[in-house]
């Protein structure tokens, strides 16, 4: 069945979140961002750092209220869920933070990290122990391991412990953050291939934030590319890569490195002039405009929609109009 025809798990719609600076000043880290994510989808969010793609991934799972927007997960709105739909959507929802580092209590155990979930959902002690050790085999660790201490071990394998414990309460949708950005080269491609995995044998449905288009393209069906707290481009993955259309996207696509001369000589690098500016009280054109090499002046006085330009393929660019 197309994606059309189906209910989406999680709908984001002019999702805003705005940071006060100052007294009058408004940091804008995400303004007006609608996206879908169906079942057993793997969804990448791209941008270059500061474009807002964490604070997305923090509104989806209620770490931020939303400035305005909502967030619809499985039909809800998630901001006006009942306490037992509230406890479910905990256990639904799980989040893989990229710094493996800070984000594991280093006073606790991996028994009572993995196992925390667990205990909070009322599973009987025993239970939790073999849960626990259930988990640490599935992500590759030594189940022997459950009474060390994160310090004990190394970025990947911290990671692994991450993603055992968003495991352990049976989530159905994770929220994936760089989770591989703070680790080893020669790590990031087991723990990829292992999420894949994953989500294979347990039907997850993903949104994969980060930065490396490479690693993007490898693990997602469909890509959505933010710039400066906004959506310029949406489309399936292989359509993304090999079509792109705003002048944003075809810049940071022609950035990944090219492993074939050939082919690298034949793609031609498009610089983006200047720095990402700030996305404070930001004027109301299009974000890209003062870096791009085609914007006329429509694009600093009107901000661009997001609109289908094919079936499954939106862009936020006034040029398509000229097209
Ligand atoms: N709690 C906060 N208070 C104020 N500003 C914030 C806060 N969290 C994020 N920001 C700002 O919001 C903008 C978007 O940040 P965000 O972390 O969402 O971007 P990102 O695309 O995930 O970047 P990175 O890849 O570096 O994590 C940035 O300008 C950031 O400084």
């Amino acid at each position: 069945m197309e994606n059309k025809e189906k209910q989406p798990l999680v709908q984001v719609k002019h999702l805003c979140k705005y940071f006060k600076v100052g007294r009058h000043a408004e940091l804008k880290a995400v303004d007006d961002v609608t996206f879908d994510i169906y079942k057993g989808e793997t969804v990448g969010l791209v941008g270059e750092s500061g474009c807002g793609k964490s604070t997305t991934g923090r509104c989806m799972i209620r770490l931020y209220e939303p400035t305005k927007g909502e967030v619809f997960y499985d039909g809800k709105d998630i901001t006006k869920l009942s306490k037992a739909e509230q406890k479910k959507f905990c256990q639904k929802v799980q989040m893989i933070f990229q710094n493996p580092y800070a984000s594991l209590n280093s006073r606790m155990t991996v028994r009572e990290i993995v196992g925390e979930g667990l205990k909070q959902h009322g599973t009987p002690k025993k239970e939790i122990e073999k849960r626990v050790q259930e988990l640490l085999e599935t992500v590759g660790l030594n189940k022997d391991h459950m009474s060390r201490f994160p310090h004990e071990f190394s970025g990947g394998q911290r990671q692994r412990i991450g993603i055992a414990r968003a495991l352990s309460v049976d989530p159905e949708f994770i929220i994936c953050d760089e989770p591989i950005s703070a680790l080893d080269v020669s790590i990031q491609a087991q723990v990829i291939n292992m999420l894949k995995d994953l989500q294979e044998q347990r039907g997850l449905t993903y949104l994969f934030v980060a930065h490396d288009l490479s690693v993007v393209k490898y693990i997602s069906d469909r890509v959505i590319v933010m710039y400066l707290g906004m959506v310029v481009e949406e489309a399936e993955t292989e359509e993304l890569y090999s079509n792109p259309q705003h002048p944003y996207t075809k810049a940071l696509l022609s950035a990944i490195p090219e492993a074939d001369p050939d082919k690298a000589k034949a793609n031609r690098r498009i610089p983006i002039k200047g720095e990402i500016p700030s996305p404070i009280n930001p004027k109301a054109c299009c974000r890209f405009a003062e870096r791009c090499e085609y914007a006329t002046e429509r694009c600093f006085k009107e901000v661009p929609e997001l609109r289908e330009v094919c079936p499954g393929h939106k862009v936020a660019c006034h040029l398509m109009d000229e097209k």
